[in-house]
């Protein structure tokens, strides 16, 4: 909606009304359509504010309606028609004005913005280009270049860049649409064919000009048919349901029934961090970023005075790079224990060993003041094996950070069957208020991101065994758009980790037989030969792939890998095949989906979005394929399932390979869409059916 008052004197106030951003859908750009007829049809009218209630412009066109048939009025006819109208027309922009509310500021011929305003083309983001005339207004207003950078990046940019650049006439500190209206009434009268965008020439470097001209008198139709192409395309498909799973994920809800709008979470202040090896720096950083203070604990000396050293410097750094709301935390160092008696809260980040963290939780549970929250940043271990040696077990979740944590987007908040929901809520918060995409999960052995992990990491095993290199692999992986292949970041992860964990899981080490088949199913005991050998990746400078020497970071084909794994090949009397691409992606990524079919099926995520959320902000899954799950409704579930069927009946010993009873229910009722997944999961379960 859009609403219509005339304020006193000659200006029309026209206020976008679609909380929670006044994105502009049907009704809205319906609101507008009328309004500014009224306005122009009112002879006491003599110029025009147009504004967003509740403190924000506009947050651009609905995405919610891309996945229907368009109705309403068009957004670029409506923007043009502002643009002539023969009285001023100003954009009085407060909070946010992106996409196509940018774009109908463009229309406007004066755009005021108050400077904690955030504007930007950010269609780039969602897999499409400024399509409401914003690819030929923003050139025409700030020049070629500038319009570019921000068109093909997405930016958001504050208000005083974007008076800088020319895209704002007037920023304020004070009530924006009071000083848009004295504003217009300043201007009223003056010629407008100036403030007209569409109509200008584009300001572009001589050489250019000539050969642009004419691509720019058929700008608005060109725009129009690359739009129409992007907005069809399977990309822009994935990129809008990436950003609306973000969203999904804050919505949290746990099989108990306890869910985000029916948890308080606590507000904390001051927190503790256990353990200041990579890890633990990255978290005490975050923590001190969003204004925690911090107790850092380090029992061992040398680790501790590296620490207090590394820490606030790469606090810094990265208090340069953001622009921070409040001054950093305090962050106070110790090696005792004792110090975290007053915080509200700890993390604890030490090596990743259970009995080590059992020792540590017991420790907490003693010196901590009663309802602390105690948090273990464990990658995969029992969280309820930890809540139960401590005095509250429902003031105990796991809150899984990836490295580096300063950094990394994700956090996985691991509740166990004793976590209560306020410990989730206040996780779940804190996590936000550190700028995560935080999503809670399960708590089962690797979570949903590492549990996944298992199958892809065994299969690209199991194709070195068959045949393929791991180049072959890594860039079959690459291709699909993975940042990294398989090979290449477990060897910048450090091979050792999964090395441990298998010799825990009784899979390898002394008195253990090496076979392909342990436990009884297929193994390969290929990437414990690799450690074994002393090649843990890129600290020991040889890994999968060879590099300068240790900490070396750019991959090198290895000649002693290729011998090896011929040498491998033929103790075990296997004879290599040449694997095409497709069979490496099929293998690697379906196996890992089945795993989400079966996370899905236990009710350890709450729904594919959280499946996807993690895998994009957590393991460099391409956000331009949605997510593993979106993925797999976009490949076809009954394709998935017949390609599991096929792998699996070739290797009947890797139990991975099964498809999911899940995956076979949803085909079996006719593959419905992703958004549909997590309501016929609750009716399934409901009725017994997994
Ligand atoms: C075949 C040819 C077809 C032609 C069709 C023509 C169509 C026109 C095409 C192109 C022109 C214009 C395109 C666009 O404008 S695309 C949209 C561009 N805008 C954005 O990308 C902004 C997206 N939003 C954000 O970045 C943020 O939400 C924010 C900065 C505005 C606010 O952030 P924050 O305060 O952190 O809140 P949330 O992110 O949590 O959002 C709150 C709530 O609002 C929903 N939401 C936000 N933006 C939109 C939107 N543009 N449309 C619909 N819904 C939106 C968001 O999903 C949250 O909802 P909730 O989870 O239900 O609470």
């Amino acid at each position: 909606m859009a609403m219509y008052s005339r304020l006193p004197g000659s200006v029309a106030l026209i206020t976008l009304q679609n909380p929670p951003v006044n994105a502009l859908s049907a009704a809205v750009r319906q609101g507008i359509v009328d309004t500014v007829q009224r306005a122009l049809k009112d002879p006491k009218v003599t110029s025009v504010v147009i504004c967003g209630q509740n403190g924000k412009f506009c947050g651009g066109a609905d995405i919610r309606e891309f996945a229907g048939p368009m109705l309403g009025p068009p957004l670029v006819p409506m923007i043009h028609a502002i643009e002539a109208v023969d009285k001023p027309v100003a954009a009085a922009i407060e909070g946010v004005a992106l996409g196509g509310g940018l774009e109908l500021a463009l229309g406007c011929h004066y755009r005021i913005a108050h400077s904690k305003a955030l504007l930007g083309l950010p269609e780039v983001t969602l897999g499409l280009l400024p399509g409401a005339g914003g690819s030929q207004r923003l050139p025409r207003l700030i020049g070629l270049t500038a319009a570019l950078d921000l068109i093909t990046t997405g930016r958001h940019i504050s208000a005083a860049e974007a008076l800088k650049l020319g895209i704002l006439d007037q920023v304020t500190d004070n009530n924006v649409v009071d000083q848009a209206v004295e504003f217009v009434r300043r201007v009223a009268g003056q010629p407008l064919d100036s403030r007209r965008l569409s109509t200008l020439p584009c300001p572009c470097p001589p050489d250019v000009d000539s050969l642009l001209d004419k691509a720019m008198v058929k700008g608005m139709e060109k725009e129009r048919d690359l739009l129409t192409t992007l907005f069809n395309s399977g990309q822009a498909r994935a990129l809008q349901y990436a950003f609306f799973s973000q969203r999904v994920v804050g919505k949290w809800s746990l099989p108990s029934g306890a869910s985000w709008d029916n948890s308080a979470a606590r507000t904390i202040s001051k927190a503790a961090v256990i353990g200041l090896g990579t890890m633990g720096r990255g978290i005490v950083v975050a923590l001190a970023l969003t204004g925690i203070s911090v107790v850092a604990v380090e029992t061992q000396e040398k680790q501790l005075a590296e620490a207090s050293q590394a820490v606030p410097a790469m606090l810094q750094r990265e208090a340069g790079r953001r622009s921070l709301a409040t001054p950093p935390g305090v962050i106070s160092f110790s090696s005792n224990l004792q110090d975290v008696s007053e915080v509200e809260l700890v993390i604890e980040a030490v090596f990743e060993d259970m009995s080590l963290k059992l020792q540590v939780f017991r420790h907490l549970t003693s010196v901590c003041r009663p309802g602390t929250l105690l948090c273990s940043n464990t990658s995969g271990l029992d969280i309820d094996q930890l809540a139960a040696v401590t005095q509250s077990p429902g003031l105990v979740v796991g809150m899984h950070f990836f490295a580096p944590a300063h950094v990394m987007k994700l956090l996985e908040v691991v509740y166990g069957p004793r976590s209560s929901p306020e410990a989730v809520a206040t996780a779940m918060q804190l996590g936000k208020r550190m700028g995560k995409v935080s999503v809670a999960v399960g708590n089962c052995p690797g979570f949903v991101g590492n549990r996944m992990l298992k199958p892809y990491l065994e299969q690209a095993n199991f194709l070195l065994e068959e045949g393929a290199t791991p180049q072959q692999v890594d860039e079959a992986l690459e291709e699909f758009g993975f940042p990294m292949g398989v090979f290449r970041m477990s060897d910048l992860s450090g091979l050792d980790v999964g090395w441990r964990i298998r010799k825990e899981a009784g899979l390898t080490g002394p008195g253990v037989e090496s076979t392909r088949t342990r436990q009884g199913r297929r193994y390969s005991p290929l990437p414990d030969q690799v450690c074994e050998a002393g090649r843990l990746g890129q600290k020991t400078g040889r890994g999968w792939y060879q590099y300068d020497g240790p900490g070396g970071r750019v991959a090198r084909s290895d000649p002693w890998v290729h011998i090896f794994l011929e040498a491998y090949r033929a103790e075990h009397g296997l004879v290599a095949r040449s694997i095409a691409p497709e069979e490496i992606l099929e293998r690697c990524l379906y196996a890992l989906i089945n795993e989400g079919f079966n996370i899905l099926q236990d009710a350890m995520a709450a729904g594919p979005e959280d499946i996807d959320a993690i895998y994009v902000f957590g393991y460099g899954w391409p956000r331009h394929h949605g997510g593993p799950m979106f993925h797999a409704g976009q490949v076809g579930l009954g394709r998935i399932l017949e390609r599991l069927q096929h792998h699996h009946h070739n290797h009947p010993d890797v139990p991975h390979l099964k498809p999911s009873t899940l995956l076979r229910r949803l085909v079996a009722v006719g593959s419905p869409p992703v958004q549909t997944w997590r309501e016929f999961i609750n009716k399934e379960r409901v009725h017994s059916q997994l």
